[in-house]
């Protein structure tokens, strides 16, 4: 695999760019500050922690969002990022409006895949909620690798309105955390959805993270060619041909929706 990690003057670069970024986002916006949502995942972890660096604890709310299928560890760990954080937070059950849209169109009941990514939309619906209501920006939690790969739901958990971690590659989303100080069980802790009970990413992606990581520095995002990565990872041809295909068809989730080209 390539060794993407940082230096130690990188960390402390990457650390300096990012809170500089959210404050940019937030003044630029003049905003009142930024709402999140908190799973007890990496992701929106050191997101929150970077956040507070960079506009102070009391611009930040936190929304701790449960459904039947979150583990209780994880909802225990988001309330714990809160009040480490020392940011103010809701806990409010979304299992509630998952009912409600379900009585509205009982057809979906059963679809895993339709009613997990409406969980991750209900986030969003709630986000925003706060972020109308208090002028604040909804702040994204997304990282390269999930972005790359389309690995997200559109207009759910894909719809905020930055994303300060959104070049680092998961792998450095864990360094960085432990560099900032995040305790080692959440930077440790395997990678979840929580979309639908038992999901993983790397099961439903079908690929580790390292690997991911690996061939989207090389060939995606990198100058080499499906060949020369496949000599450099020692991978088979079939897994980065897999990967390309994830990263090709997933272009609609990181474009603006297109309009008929003007007749003008
Ligand atoms: N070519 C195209 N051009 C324009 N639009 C296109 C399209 N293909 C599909 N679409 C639209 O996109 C929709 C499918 O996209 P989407 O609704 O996102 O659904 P989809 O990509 O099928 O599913 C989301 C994936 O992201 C994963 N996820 C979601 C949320 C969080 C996390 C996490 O890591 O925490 C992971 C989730 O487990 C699942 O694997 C289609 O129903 C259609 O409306
Ligand atoms: N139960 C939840 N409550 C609040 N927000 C949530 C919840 N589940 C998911 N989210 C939001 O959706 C984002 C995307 O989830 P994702 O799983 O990719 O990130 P993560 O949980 O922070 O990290 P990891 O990928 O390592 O699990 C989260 O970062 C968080 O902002
Ligand atoms: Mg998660």
């Amino acid at each position: 695999m390539i060794d993407l990690r940082f230096s130690e003057a990188e960390l402390e670069q990457r650390r300096e760019h990012i809170t500089g970024f959210i404050r940019e986002q937030i003044d630029a916006a003049g905003a009142e500050g930024a709402v999140l949502g908190l799973s007890g995942g990496i992701d929106s972890t050191l997101t929150a922690t970077l956040a507070v660096e960079a506009l102070g604890a009391e611009n930040l709310h936190g929304l701790v969002l449960p459904a039947t299928v979150s583990s209780e560890g994880n909802m225990s760990d988001a309330e714990r990022v809160a009040q480490d954080l020392e940011i103010g937070y809701d806990v409010i059950e979304i299992e509630p409006l998952v009912d409600s849209l379900l009585a509205a169109y009982p057809e979906a009941e059963g679809d895993r895949e339709a009613v997990g990514n409406a969980r991750a939309r209900l986030r969003a619906v709630l986000n925003y909620l706060v972020a109308n209501h208090e002028q604040r920006l909804v702040l994204g939690t997304g990282n390269r690798s999930e972005a790359a790969v389309g690995y997200f739901t559109k207009y759910g958990d894909g719809a905020v309105d930055c994303h300060p971690i959104g070049n680092l590659y998961k792998g450095q989303v864990r360094q960085l955390a432990r560099h900032v100080g995040v305790p080692e069980e959440l930077a440790a802790k395997t990678a979840t959805a929580e979309l639908w009970a038992d999901q993983t990413d790397e099961d439903e992606l079908g690929i580790s993270y390292d690997t991911l990581d690996s061939i989207l520095a090389a060939h995606i995002d990198g100058p080499l060619s499906v060949a020369a990565t496949c000599r450099l990872l020692e991978v088979d041809e079939a897994t980065v041909e897999r990967v390309r295909g994830m990263y090709e068809r997933s272009e609609h989730k990181r474009t603006v929706p297109p309009a008929p080209p003007s007749l003008e």
